[in-house]
């Protein structure tokens, strides 16, 4: 059987939601994009969909306060979440963000993959891993993305890769790891071919 393939440039804003009550019927199937602020989660959603400002990027760290979902096709949604770990946003707002996106990672059962984004120089840290354990346990597939690949010479840029690779075994799940860069484009095909896996499980093996 082949696998369909996706036109992410058919992707269009759905809604922004300011928790899971606001969200479209949880059905179908949907794919999240976390990760620190500033990681580049709008950015990598903007490459995917070969749109300039369909999600919206800021270098002001806490751009992305809402759950904004865009819509693939009637069964199918790309889901832009909040960032976490950044400390210059009041504490009620911070508390009020993270608990939707707890909330919507628990309770959401139309997810089906999660893209954790994580800059390529600083990988890994504290919130990054709780979340990827958490996923883990909750059995939900993971790819970690190294973003901002083209800040790095290729020489460090592997490196990276490598460690990451290395520390994703501990996780003992199921935990992809990639570089990606929005500006070169570098890792986009192998980005679809993830996100097609996660989409079609049927046509799929892993
Ligand atoms: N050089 C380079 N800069 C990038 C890349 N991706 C994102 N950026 C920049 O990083 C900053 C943050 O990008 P966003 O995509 O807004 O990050 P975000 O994760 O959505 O941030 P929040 O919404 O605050 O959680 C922006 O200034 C982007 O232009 C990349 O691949 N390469
Ligand atoms: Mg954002």
């Amino acid at each position: 059987m082949s696998t369909p393939t996706i036109n992410y440039q058919q992707a269009t804003f759905l809604t922004s939601a300011p928790d899971i009550r606001a969200l479209p019927l949880d059905e179908g199937i949907e794919v999240a994009f976390a990760g620190r602020s500033n990681a580049g989660k709008s950015s990598a959603l903007n490459t995917l969909t070969r749109q300039k400002s369909l999600a919206r990027t800021s270098k002001t760290p806490g751009r992305t306060q809402l759950i904004n979902v865009f819509q693939l096709n009637e069964h199918q949604r790309l889901i832009d979440l909040p960032g976490y770990g950044f400390a210059k946003v009041p504490l009620a707002v911070k508390e009020k963000w993270q608990r939707s996106l707890s909330e919507y990672l628990q309770k959401r059962t139309s997810l089906k993959g999660l893209v954790v984004l994580m800059d390529i120089r600083h990988p890994l840290k504290d919130l990054d891993q709780d979340l990827i354990h958490w996923a883990v346990a909750s059995e939900l597939p993971v790819r970690l993305l190294l973003t901002k690949a083209d800040k790095l010479s290729p020489g460090p840029r592997k490196k990276a890769l490598l460690e990451v690779t290395e520390a994703a075994l501990a996780f003992m799940g199921d935990v992809q790891v990639q570089v990606f860069s929005s500006l070169s484009k570098q890792g986009l095909p192998e980005l679809e071919q993830a996100l097609t896996h996660w989409f079609y499980p049927a046509h799929t093996q892993n």
